[in-house]
């Protein structure tokens, strides 16, 4: 693979993109680059538009407006949203990977890895018998596919597990064997979508030091859609923020983590990040303040944002759904629209928010949330509202014999949705384990999630964990009984 070519330039360019499904705007005049060598990060909240992003580069969305300009290493261009997808694969060098494992479970660990380069080897074969009996080049490119799978095999410290079926491997080893394949087949650009989602933090390490080794030894350059805050500002250089669809941060981690367009982004979405930004933030106040929803007097007008743009109030989905955006739901659009309202003598929106969240203590309340972030379809809102009016079926007034299981054990499930779990009544790792369809229906629409309770499994580990229990201290809440 060639490291040669000049890094930190331009090697992928969105330019004004936009991505519309009817009348629903899923990507809104989108402008961002990602650099030759370097880890670009996409984040943003769930629905905020990054897999229709990767859609659009890899040729499985066509974009409705807009130009994606892919520049080899030897400075051929290539306008990817023109190109099949097989060809953005091919001739650009694009490969990806997908927020569901895709690979060949039946075959071995090494089988996968070969079969990646299948179309290297067709070449080589020439296409005819004589080829593939190793006359001419097959001979020399079938063993330098086994050269590379091998490489692959211990950079993705996968060699002991070679001939192993790839689906009898821990989901981690998985994850990176996709990377691995991917690998195979000696992309300029590897587009991963989500590669952390379900690691344990010893899987989450490995994974860290792959990615930064593909990006020390290889030339590839990646482009990342990721969850886990961890894995993004330890291994990233650049970090693009998504919200609706609208571009709301694009810099350095340093600047996006404290951007608090971005944190307010993520408010009510999803807490272990919330909690994650918090933590590198280290600043309650200001979280406080943005989580407290847009301040009555300034109005939750569209965004005054010149990145974020504004949002729509109410937008069409296909012809027979309608999904509705509530006025003021862009959080970063609420922040921002408090920082041009901060007096003089403020220094920053920190400022502000220390103020503001100060004020709000003084007044004793905290004002009104704004409504549900989540953009959703409304055949599946109504159900879940349907579902969420009778909440989960096995609720309990309070935590038996007053020792509540700790739900933070569930990977996806932080302090903030603990705490909701616990007002909707539950407490322990067997309700969730008994949870049917209709009940994960009624939790994801309290906690405004999207798929994720069966993405992450919840039932599974909860039926796992009930067998080693961990209990915790219960709090004076919890032993007075719940809301619902
Ligand atoms: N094929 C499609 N048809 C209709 N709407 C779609 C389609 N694909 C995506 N959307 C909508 O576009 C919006 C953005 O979805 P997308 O999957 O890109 O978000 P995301 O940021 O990747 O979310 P997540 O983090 O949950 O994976 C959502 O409102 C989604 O419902």
């Amino acid at each position: 693979m060639d490291t040669n070519a000049p890094m930190n330039k331009a090697l992928l360019k969105l330019e004004h993109l936009s991505m519309k499904f009817g009348g629903l705007v899923a990507i809104g005049d989108l402008s961002f680059e990602a650099r030759r060598g370097e880890i670009t990060a996409l984040i943003g909240p769930n629905g905020a538009g990054k897999t229709t992003v990767f859609n659009c580069i890899t040729g499985f969305y066509k974009p409705t407006e807009g130009m994606i300009r892919f520049t080899g290493k030897d400075g051929e261009e290539f306008l990817l949203e023109r190109m099949p997808d097989f060809q953005i694969t091919a001739k650009a060098k694009v490969a990806r990977t997908f927020q569901n494992i895709r690979l060949f479970s039946g075959m071995t660990v090494l089988e996968n890895l070969l079969v990646a380069q299948h179309n290297k080897l067709m070449k080589a074969s020439g296409y005819t018998i004589l080829g593939l009996l190793g006359i001419g080049g097959y001979r020399a490119a079938s063993a330098q596919a086994i050269e590379q799978a091998k490489y692959w095999l211990e950079k993705a410290e996968l060699t002991d597990r070679a001939d192993d079926p790839a689906g009898d491997l821990p989901y981690g080893a998985q994850r990176r064997l996709e990377i691995a394949r991917a690998m195979c087949t000696g992309p300029e650009l590897l587009c991963l979508d989500e590669p952390a989602a379900g690691l344990n933090p010893r899987e989450s390490l490995a994974l860290n030091t792959l990615l930064n080794d593909i990006k020390a030894n290889t030339g590839t350059s990646i482009l990342l859609i990721e969850h886990d805050m961890s894995v993004v500002m330890e291994i990233s250089d650049h970090i693009v923020v998504l919200e609706y669809g609208r571009k709301i941060s694009d810099g350095d981690p340093e600047s996006v983590r404290t951007d608090p367009r971005v944190i307010a982004a993520y408010l009510g979405v999803d807490d272990e990040e919330v909690e994650d930004v918090l933590t590198e933030v280290g600043d309650e106040e200001i979280i406080e303040d943005l989580d407290a929803g847009p301040d009555p007097e300034h109005g939750p007008a569209a965004s005054a944002s010149m990145l974020a743009g504004s949002v729509s109030e109410t937008v069409e989905h296909r012809d027979d759904e309608r999904v509705t955006v509530s006025k003021g739901a862009s959080k970063a659009a609420q922040v921002e629209a408090r920082a041009a309202k901060a007096a003089s003598g403020r220094t920053g929106i920190a400022k502000a928010s220390t103020d503001k969240a100060s004020s709000a203590k003084a007044k004793g309340k905290k004002a009104d949330k704004p409504a549900a972030r989540a953009v959703r379809p409304a055949a599946k809102a109504t159900t879940s509202a349907t579902s969420a009016s009778k909440g989960v079926s096995n609720r309990l007034a309070a935590p038996r014999g007053n020792r509540p299981d700790d739900l933070t054990l569930i990977k996806g499930i932080g302090k903030i949705n603990e705490k909701k779990l616990n007002e909707h009544g539950i407490f322990h790792f067997d309700q969730i384990a008994e949870w049917k369809k209709i009940d994960v229906e009624a939790a994801e629409s309290y906690l405004a999630f999207d798929g994720r309770i069966a993405r992450e499994e919840w039932v599974k580990q909860a039926r796992q964990l009930g067998k080693g229990k961990t209990a915790k201290p219960t709090t004076d809440k919890q032993r007075g009984g719940t809301k619902s």
